[in-house]
């Protein structure tokens, strides 16, 4: 087999073992991540409903034009985040959703991951958000100790057109240590560049940026090593005009990895 084929096969394997774990016949409401890895996700989902092993009633919610055309393709039900009731109104759990199954551009060893790679990852941290359970799938390439030493492309943030060379410029000059914006932990950094990079993200085969499902462009922001992914998050997101971070700081419960081997890895935080 090629190693292309072997990734795929370690991204399917880890997608339907996620879902086997995950989607059963109680399961009401489930969120459908965006990427590659996802594919194999909705494959799987297409088999259990031909197996009658899915909720009749279920419902689906996209995190972005692609996910939505997986749903429908799949021949299940497509529905908006808001327009579902919460799952337990007596409880302070604000909940839509029970489960939502999403890939990862990489996962720390803490579950922080960095997604957005595909652009998708407003709706794909709205949906989360509102999930019960986030459950990541991957292969283990996306595996790491710490964020910002396997996937080098950049913390992926969604920002307004309006002003993105400002919060590019404003981006750049974010200080390395969390120390000067109060947001951890005294004389540790957050990060390991002195010099951040931001680079507007280009589109394939059009000329000019990627414009997101939203509208917005993407600034792919290369800082180093993260080594406090929340203060980094909220480093960014304090710059106005960023409209969303790529970086998951303590949402996922699970994640599956595919090892070249065949293996499948589960990890809990
Ligand atoms: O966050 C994402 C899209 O915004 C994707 O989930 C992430 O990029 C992983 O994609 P793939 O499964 O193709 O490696």
């Amino acid at each position: 087999m090629s190693s292309a084929n072997i990734i795929e096969q370690a991204k399917r394997s880890a997608a339907f073992a996620a879902v086997d774990k995950h989607v059963d016949s109680t399961v009401r409401v489930l969120g459908i991540g965006s990427g590659s890895t996802v594919v194999y996700a909705a494959e799987r989902l297409v088999q259990l409903k031909k197996e009658g092993k899915l909720n009749p009633d279920l419902l689906c919610v996209p995190t972005s034009f692609q996910s939505k055309q997986l749903i429908v393709e799949a021949g299940l039900r497509a529905a908006d985040l808001d327009d579902l009731p919460v799952l337990d109104p007596e409880s302070a759990d604000f909940s839509s959703i029970d489960v939502t199954i999403d890939g990862a551009d990489e996962v720390d060893a803490k579950l922080n991951a960095i997604k957005g790679g595909g652009g998708a990852h407003l709706r794909e941290k709205l949906v989360a958000n509102a999930s019960r359970k986030l459950v990541l799938i991957a292969d283990s390439r996306k595996d790491s100790e710490t964020l910002g030493t396997k996937w080098d492309k950049g913390i992926p943030v969604e920002v307004s057109p309006l002003a993105w060379r400002t919060i590019k410029r404003q981006l750049e000059r974010m200080a390395p240590l969390s120390r000067a914006h109060g947001l951890a932990k005294a004389e540790s950094a957050a990060f390991s560049f002195d010099h951040p990079q931001a680079v507007l993200r280009q589109a394939v085969r059009k000329a000019g940026p990627v414009v997101t499902d939203n509208g917005n462009f993407i600034l792919d922001v290369s800082v180093g090593s993260i080594y406090d992914p929340l203060a980094v998050e909220q480093l960014i997101k304090m710059v106005p005009g960023v409209i969303e971070v790529g970086i998951f700081s303590g949402m996922a419960k699970e994640a599956w990895f595919g090892n070249e081997d065949g293996s499948i890895v589960c990890r809990e935080p």
